[in-house]
């Protein structure tokens, strides 16, 4: 089986995808999932979003790491645990997380989104729907690749290894060696540039609960792609 990891969305997935936005889209996502929201949709833009405002729906995200006005969350994960979402829908739109889970979304058979809350969770069920390939796609910071997301590459490459044989591609061995030289996750993901813009806008402590491993079992599933929605499920 293939192991790869992409450090920017790619476009074309043949097989089984995690996308990741460790900071902060796919651990927001899998909170949400968490408190039992009943689907997530991802949008295209805000607009879609605003125009998609219903009663039992949600619409959350960012803009520069704040929300957007007339939006009812931001993108924090913390903000995300307070509420509670049984039989709602939360429409999300970020900066990058969203949109490589759209772009995956597009040609893969499987898409998860994985962070490093549900990083085992993640690798196994991966392992158990993948045939040929495993891509693990960083969303990266406006289209550069990310310290956070790389290291977080790493994290699920350690536990994908951990389960059985995989030949690897040059994005899997980075993001190995980043995981194998900086142990805790507090110091790629603090001093990544998305860490440091989170940090300045008094977000710090988004960035530690993201920082956690494997907290959660919860695995945002890809479910539909029907009619341009796409929309993620708990599984
Ligand atoms: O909300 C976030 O943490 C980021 C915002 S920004 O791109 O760093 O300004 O969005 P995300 O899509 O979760 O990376
Ligand atoms: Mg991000």
């Amino acid at each position: 089986m293939r192991l790869r990891v992409d450090l920017l969305p790619h476009g074309e997935y043949s097989d089984t995808v995690i996308v990741v936005d460790v900071l902060r889209a796919t651990t927001t996502a899998t909170v949400f999932l968490e408190h039992h929201a009943d689907r997530l949709l991802f949008s295209g833009s805000i607009e879609e979003s605003l125009g998609m405002k219903a009663e039992n729906t949600i619409i959350a995200g960012e803009r520069g790491g704040l929300a957007v006005a007339g939006f009812d969350l931001g993108n924090s994960p913390i903000e995300a645990g307070a509420g509670s979402y049984a039989g709602k829908t939360v429409v999300m739109n970020t900066t990058n997380g969203t949109y490589a889970a759209r772009v995956a979304s597009a040609s893969a058979k499987h898409v998860l989104l994985g962070a490093l809350r549900n990083a085992h969770a993640a690798a196994r069920k991966a392992k158990g729907l993948a045939v040929e390939e495993i891509a693990i796609v960083c969303s990266g910071e406006r289209g550069r690749a990310s310290l956070d997301d790389t290291y977080t590459a790493g994290v699920l490459c350690e536990y994908l290894l951990a389960m059985g044989e995989f030949t690897l591609n040059d994005g899997a061995r980075i993001a190995l060696t980043l995981r194998r030289q900086v142990g805790d996750p507090i110091e790629p993901l603090s001093s990544s540039s998305g860490g440091m813009s989170l940090e300045s806008k008094g977000l710090g402590e988004d960035i530690r609960f993201c920082a956690r491993i494997s907290e959660s079992t919860i695995v945002p599933t890809l479910q539909s792609t029907q009619d341009g929605q796409v929309i993620f499920v708990s599984s």
